[in-house]
């Protein structure tokens, strides 16, 4: 939180040292039976107040005093939010000169290579620490059964990952690894004749679109398809080419199926034309299944354990910190979570920025280290003082 948010909040401040409770009526249209009830009740706690709270002291029961002040508010969080848990989701086009707003996610836009150093220039000021790349591509034909664009050596992720490590070499350029964005199917891997996952032949294609985004420079690949046995070939391949020791695996270990990648599949053109992803992303109700896989991921190698989506799952992410308690965790507050706050604040149900806040601090309260948030470039005015 910052601190100017937490000084503008000073609340109770004027409130007297009575310990009673707040029994303002709210208008004039008090009846009554309303003002009686309200005269009975104050008399009889104004008899009871003196002798129960000074007289017998019952320390335990005051608690106010230790948050009255907004730094002592501050204080009862283990961590606060900064911009260093901050990874910034980009979407990242084969146009070079494109720089599109993308209708479903309020704010946030597709951009070619020529406008993507300018576009991360402000936010790099402010103290941008990471992204995580995402190829859209949008020429026609480009898509095939293998997802052969995505490791297209002169492709926007390669591209994007080549530049920004020239442009801007303190940033931590994470890298989303799935074939959904490049397939003519539009599914997470290859397919066998009847639809269903080739899970042998995705995890050898996977792990080669990995190796390639490595090589290019990306810090750290993030395998998102959720073919099984995938974090084991990448960090086979790391080993072998020698470059296991300066690459970081993160594992969209638990990712559950469900309806809150709307946006983001429309932002990057990757829906499936037929079918779902049930038969590979995890049943919202399997918080066993996300144990297996996170315990399964970190015996694979995995460097970072990834929960998605995140304000419905944070069950999951404290199973992911208990479970993996020595490493990094991450949850990614997917697009469907930030259209839903941006359409609600949009209705007047409540303000955006306090939203964002309430909504990022349950992620860190149930043990996320990184939070891959399309609110990353508002936080970073928002923690700003
Ligand atoms: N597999 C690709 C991928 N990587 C991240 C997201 C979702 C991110 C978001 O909704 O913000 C998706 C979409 C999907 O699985 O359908
Ligand atoms: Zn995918
Ligand atoms: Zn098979």
């Amino acid at each position: 939180m910052s601190w100017s948010t937490l000084l503008n909040d000073v609340t109770y401040r004027d409130r007297p040292n009575n310990n009673a409770p707040n029994t303002t009526s709210p208008s004039n249209t008090i009846t009554t039976a309303d003002a009686r009830s309200q005269i009975s009740r104050a008399r009889s706690y104004a008899s009871t107040a003196a002798t129960s709270v000074s007289i017998s002291g019952d320390i335990s029961s005051q608690l106010h005093g230790g948050y009255s002040h907004p730094l002592a508010r501050a204080w009862q969080a283990e961590r606060q939010l900064t911009k260093a848990m901050l990874m910034w989701p980009l979407f990242v086009t084969d146009n070079p000169d494109e720089e599109e707003i993308i209708p479903s996610l309020p704010g946030q836009k597709r951009v070619g290579l020529n406008k993507l150093v300018a576009l991360l220039q402000p936010h790099i000021a402010r103290g941008l620490k990471s992204v995580i790349l995402f190829g859209v591509p949008l020429a026609p034909g480009c898509k095939d059964a293998l997802g052969t664009a995505a490791d297209d050596p002169q492709g926007p992720v390669i591209s994007a990952i080549r530049l920004l490590r020239r442009a801007y070499p303190r940033l931590f350029i994470a890298a989303d690894v799935c074939l959904c964005e490049y397939t003519s199917h539009g599914h997470c891997g290859i397919l066998h004749e009847d639809g269903s996952l080739n899970n042998a032949l995705s995890v050898d294609r996977i792990s080669d679109v990995a190796m390639a985004y490595a090589e290019a420079g990306a810090h750290c690949v993030a395998p998102s398809d959720m073919n099984d046995g995938r974090i084991r070939a990448i960090k086979l391949k790391l080993i072998e080419a020698g470059i296991a020791h300066r690459v970081n695996l993160m594992s969209y270990a638990a990712k559950f199926s469900g309806c809150l990648y709307g946006p983001f599949r429309d932002a990057a053109g990757s829906a499936p034309s037929f079918g779902d992803r049930r038969c590979y992303q995890l049943p919202p109700g399997g918080r066993g299944l996300a144990r297996r896989a996170i315990t399964r991921d970190i015996a694979e190698g995995a460097d970072i354990i990834l929960v998605k989506p995140a304000t419905q799952f944070l069950d999951i992410i404290s199973d992911a910190k208990e479970i993996a308690r020595d490493m990094p965790i991450a949850a990614y507050h997917v697009s469907g979570e930030y259209a839903m706050i941006h359409a609600a604040a949009k209705a007047g149900v409540f303000d955006l920025k306090t939203m964002a806040f309430e909504a990022t601090e349950g992620i860190l309260r149930a043990g996320a280290n990184i939070v891959i948030s399309y609110f990353t470039p508002n936080f970073l005015e928002w923690l700003e003082t």
